[in-house]
């Protein structure tokens, strides 16, 4: 695996890129403006800078890692990559379009990789001509410091990309899970559920914001509370996520909660737009 086109410079998709440059890999990084490409790049170069700060990284080793990056809007630039990992938003559609754009551009062997959180690959892979070459690949948010990645085939997967994508997971320093295609595979069955839950607590006035979160740091040894983890992962991402999980399975249990549908609708998105829960400065 030579070069490799990250697609969508967001959240997932610049921590990504940190990693896979950070391990030598070449990089395009492309979304659909520059000012998202930059925002990206720059949150790579801050935490850059910090591992520098911290003495776990050199000047020398951030300037050879930033020189395999190159930002692009331009579809061009992905059609001879080995490995295209999408992560642009959670919906299936803009899903569909960017594979079957992607399928129509890069050359027959490469590998089209989606960092979906919950949606269908076999219904992605559908969008292209090579649904045997198209799988799942979450990785886990703050990307360069969560372990996990679930690898998910789709009915039509082949065994050369699985051990790809398996070994490119441990090249980067991370562990694979394998994982049936299913409506939020395994994390977020289970997480996203909770977080769900918090908010209903939230809005049923059982506690405060910073309660539930303390309660659940202190009471079940999360790292962050339910509410402080819906604002890292977007409070966007975790309604798409519930959406998916409540109209695959039609179970009740599923519905994403109306506080959450209203904070979306108000982009209260947590850090990536300053307020969710929290406050953040951005
Ligand atoms: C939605 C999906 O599809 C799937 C998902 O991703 S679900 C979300 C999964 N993620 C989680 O559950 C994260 C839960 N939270 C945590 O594990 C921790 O709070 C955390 C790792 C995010 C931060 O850890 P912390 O101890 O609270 O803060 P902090 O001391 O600042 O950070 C610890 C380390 O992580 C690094 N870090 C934190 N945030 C980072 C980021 N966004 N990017 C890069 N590095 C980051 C810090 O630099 C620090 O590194 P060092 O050990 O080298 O000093
Ligand atoms: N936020 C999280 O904690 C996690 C998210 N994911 C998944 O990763 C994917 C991305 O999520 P985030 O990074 O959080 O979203 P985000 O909203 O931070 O970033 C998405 C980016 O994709 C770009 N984009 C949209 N359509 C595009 C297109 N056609 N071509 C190129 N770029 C396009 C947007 O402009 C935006 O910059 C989603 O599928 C999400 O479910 C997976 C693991 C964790």
């Amino acid at each position: 695996m030579n070069k490799i086109c990250v697609i969508g410079a967001g959240t997932m998709g610049a921590g990504i890129a940190q990693v896979l440059i950070q391990k030598g890999y070449r990089v395009i990084l492309r979304d659909l403006s520059q000012e998202f490409i930059d925002k990206g790049i720059k949150g790579i170069t801050k935490n850059f800078d910090k591992s520098i700060q911290k003495g776990k990284m050199t000047e020398a080793e951030k300037e050879i890692s930033l020189g395999l990056l190159k930002g692009s809007t331009a579809l061009e630039d992905v059609a001879d990559c080995d490995l295209v990992i999408e992560a642009a938003t959670e919906n299936m559609e803009i899903k569909k379009k960017i594979f079957a754009e992607i399928d129509s551009i890069c050359k027959p062997e490469a590998i089209l990789a989606t960092n979906t959180s919950s949606l269908s690959i076999t219904e992605v892979a559908a969008a292209t001509n090579r649904p045997h070459k198209v799988i799942g690949m979450h990785f886990f948010n703050p990307v360069p410091v969560m372990k996990l990645v679930e690898v998910i085939k789709g009915v039509a997967t082949d065994e050369g990309t699985r051990t790809a994508i398996i070994d490119l997971t441990k090249a980067v320093d991370k562990t694979p899970v394998e994982v049936e295609e299913a409506p939020g595979f395994v994390v977020n069955r289970i997480l996203i559920p909770m977080i769900n839950e918090a908010v209903g607590i939230l809005a049923d006035g059982v506690a405060t914001a910073e309660d539930i979160d303390e309660a659940m740091k202190l009471g079940a040894n999360h790292p962050i509370g339910p509410l402080a983890l819906a604002d890292l992962i977007g409070n966007d991402v975790c309604l798409a996520i519930m959406e998916v999980l409540y109209t695959e399975f039609g179970d009740s249990k599923y519905r994403p909660h109306p506080l959450l549908r209203k904070m979306v609708r108000g982009k209260l998105l947590g850090r990536k737009t300053g307020k969710g829960f929290f406050n953040y400065n951005v």
